[in-house]
């Protein structure tokens, strides 16, 4: 079933130096939308408030026409998942305990995992390569590993979006291309609607159906990879020169030279 998730004229207020304003957002339900900007442009402000994680100053944030304000959190951790740029490594969990706090939303605190929520434990440690791994220490996995990991938590919620921030961060190119893939395959074979924010522009190229492009708290543009990746993007939002090519339909930069800041 399709899903809308969508901002309009929403502001807000993060700092006597940031803030977002008038930002309306639609997010395409069942495809995947990838968030791109230099750094503190708002990307991670702009995705803690469709998750409501943070309130609009002004605006709304609405699931299929609902104020997400409104929603009960349970309900709208079925609904709408978000992965934090920062996870709390420390942890003394195993990858199976994880991926089983997930499942709270679907139960009461004090009742026990159900058979549906293990089958629906197992089959997130499954879709994300992590059975062998299901008993081990998060502490001893690595970085991909650990990623996967979080992604599977995220994923045995069954949620309808799925909101990554920078969920290849720190990962070398093998396992961001792993976390892609596997973002990749929710999508495609579970038709969940995912919004992520990747620094790597030839990534957010290569797998998203639609870009947001942000800068100084706005949307700057937006719009399938091939109308809003160019030359003239690269000039004014990120102050570089960078050549443009083809790569499988889609369009790949590489970076030439910084130009002055405005
Ligand atoms: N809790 C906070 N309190 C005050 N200011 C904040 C807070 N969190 C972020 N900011 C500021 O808000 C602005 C936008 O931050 P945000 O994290 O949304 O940017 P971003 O585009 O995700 O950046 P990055 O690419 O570096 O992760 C930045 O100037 C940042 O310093």
């Amino acid at each position: 079933m399709p899903i809308s998730l969508a901002a309009e004229h929403v502001s807000y207020k993060q700092s006597s130096t940031f803030s977002i304003h008038n930002l309306s957002l639609h997010v395409q339900s069942e495809k995947i939308t990838s968030i791109i900007g230099p750094n503190g442009s708002g990307k991670s402000t702009l995705l803690r408030i469709m998750t409501n994680l943070i309130h609009p100053n002004e605006g709304i944030v609405s699931i299929d026409g609902k104020k997400v304000s409104i929603i009960h959190s349970r309900e709208l951790a079925k609904t709408i998942t978000m992965l934090s740029q920062t996870q709390n490594y420390e942890l003394e969990l195993t990858v199976r305990d994880l991926v089983s706090h997930g499942r709270l939303p679907h139960r009461k605190w004090y009742e026990n995992l159900s058979q549906k929520d293990e089958e629906m434990i197992n089959w997130a440690i499954s879709i994300t390569n992590l059975t062998h791994l299901q008993h081990q220490s998060l502490k001893r996995l690595s970085g991909g590993e650990r990623q996967r990991a979080w992604i599977a938590m995220a994923v045995v919620q069954s949620p309808k979006i799925l909101l990554l921030d920078e969920p290849t961060t720190y990962l070398d190119i093998a396992h961001q291309l792993e976390i892609m893939e596997l973002v990749k395959y929710l999508n495609k074979e579970l038709q969940m609607t995912i919004m992520m924010v990747l620094h790597d522009i030839n990534q957010a190229s290569k797998y998203s159906d639609h870009i947001v492009v942000m800068k100084n708290g706005e949307i700057y543009t937006s719009g399938k990879p091939m109308d809003v990746i160019n030359q003239n993007l690269f000039r004014t939002v990120f102050s570089i020169d960078a050549k443009i090519s083809e790569e499988d339909g889609a369009p790949f930069f590489t970076p030439k030279s910084l130009i002055a800041r405005n």
